[in-house]
This record gives structure tokens, sequence and C-alpha cells, in this order.
């Protein structure tokens, strides 16, 4: 298993620049995080180079996100805004060497439904899927669970899925994150077996409080057996918020980080 460390969820404590050593002295090998246009791409780039880090995956710009923004790219009216800030996305992954971008959806807007919502999302993915590839880059959409994301356009795995047979496009494919499945549909082990062809990243968090992933319902024994049964070789997303020390929780995790 190759264990990537989500810097916007681990090492709450440290400044965002320190998670990055922190996350290699921890033993990891790779690192993603939501959002990394607060910092230079070359900043960044820096600060993955001097801890021996890849680059794993992060999120195109989201909008709005403090005044509740989740997503822009399904929303009618903000397609101009869309493809300038995916094109600032792409940057950022060309410096960083990162071969993933999230682009998130966002909130079925008031006056529009679902119908609306995926025909733009399918319109700027075509034209976003494109300019990926030239650059190697795979665009990954990931159902979320609406507690924590009330309003989001998907929250199925089917709903992404059919979604991604609808676009044809090679580079475009599923975030499994496998707190929100269990949270939605359960039967997480069966949606890596039945989901295989179109996942694209993996991440992993208790369930259902988002504390370590050992903590709370999630059968990680038949999780990793069912990733690895499937050939999935790819990362998995250490996204949760730990309970304690973000070290001292890593127990789980042991035999998969380089310590
Ligand atoms: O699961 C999540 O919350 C993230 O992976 C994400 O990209 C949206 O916040
Ligand atoms: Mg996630």
């Amino acid at each position: 298993m190759k264990l990537s460390a989500n810097l916007s969820f681990l090492f709450p404590e440290l400044s965002f620049q320190d998670r990055f050593q922190a996350a290699a002295a921890c033993g990891f090998h790779g690192v993603e995080f939501l959002f990394p246009y607060g910092n230079p791409a070359e900043e960044i780039k820096n600060w993955l180079k001097e801890a021996k880090l890849e680059s794993v995956l992060f999120n195109a710009p989201p909008g709005d996100w403090k005044n509740g923004e989740r997503g822009i790219a399904a929303l009618p009216g903000r397609e101009e805004e869309f493809q300038q800030s995916f094109q600032l996305a792409l940057s950022y992954a060309a410096n960083l060497n990162c071969p993933r971008i999230h682009v998130m959806a966002g909130n079925i807007p008031v006056g529009y439904g679902a119908h609306d919502c995926y025909a733009v999302l399918a319109r700027n993915l075509q034209w976003a899927a494109l300019l990926a590839a030239k650059n190697n880059i795979t665009l990954l959409l990931e159902p979320l669970n609406p507690g924590d994301m009330p309003g989001y356009l998907y929250s199925r795995t089917s709903e992404v899925a059919n979604l991604i047979d609808r676009l044809g496009q090679p580079n475009v494919k599923l975030q499994l994150d496998l707190y929100h499945r269990e949270i939605v549909e359960g039967d997480t082990v069966g949606a890596i077996e039945q989901f295989r062809n179109y996942i694209g990243h993996i991440q992993i968090a208790g369930v259902p409080d988002r504390n370590e992933p050992n903590l709370g319902t999630l059968d990680l024994k038949a999780i990793f057996k069912a990733i690895h049964d499937v050939g999935y070789r790819d990362w998995i997303g250490c996204e949760y918020n730990p309970m304690g020390a973000t070290q001292d929780g890593l127990t789980w995790a042991e035999q998969y980080l380089d310590r």
C-alpha cells in the first residue's frame, strides 16, 4: 500500500510548510492537499524537494469556499471562471509534477436542477480533460456525503461512474473516498470491486467520525485485502482528523510507512 499524507488534515498543529517535513519523518513518500493556492507553486515545489516527497493530488480552485461554495465545475454561468481557475490548477500541477487534480462539481444552485448542473459539468469536463491529457494529468470526481457537503451534486458512486461513462475520456476517473462511500452507501469492499476500473485515487478515514481509519466501523483488513485483490497499487490518501498527535495515531499504518 502506498499511503499519501493529506496535509490539509494531518499535522493540524503545524504550519502548512512544516507538515511536509513531518509527513516525511513519519515515513510517507507522497502527500496530497486540498488547495495549494495560498502559496506560490515554486515554494511548495521546494518543500516537496527538501522533504523528498511526491505530489500526489490537489483540488482545482473551489470558488468561494468561505461562503459555502464547494466547486464551480457544474455551476451554470460560471464556465469562464471555471476555465480560468482550471488553468491555474494545471500550472500548479506542472510545477509540482502532480499527476492528479480533483475537480469539484459544486452545490446545485437555487433555481437549477441536477440535470442542468450535469450538462454544464459534462461540457466543462470535456474541455478540461483534453487539456489535462496533453499534460498527462488525470481528473478526479469524488462522491461526497451530504452530511458534510449538503447540496453537493453527487454523493453516490454510481452517479460518478455513469458520468465517467458518458464522458468517455480515459483521464477522468473516480476518487473513491472510503469514508464518504461507507456513510452514504455502505458495502465499501463491494464498491472497491465493482468500481475498480473507474478508480483513479482512494482516500480513507474512520467512519463515522473521520478520525484514524482504525477508529470506527470500517473493516480495514477486508478493505486492504480487496484493494490488493483488485490489483490497485496506487496511492491511498490519509484524509482524516487525527484524534491526538498525528504520528501517535499511525499505528494502523505502521507496516506501510517507511520508518
Ligand atoms: O473528501 C473530501 O472532503 C476531499 O477529498 C475533498 O476534496 C473535498 O473537500
Ligand atoms: Mg476525500
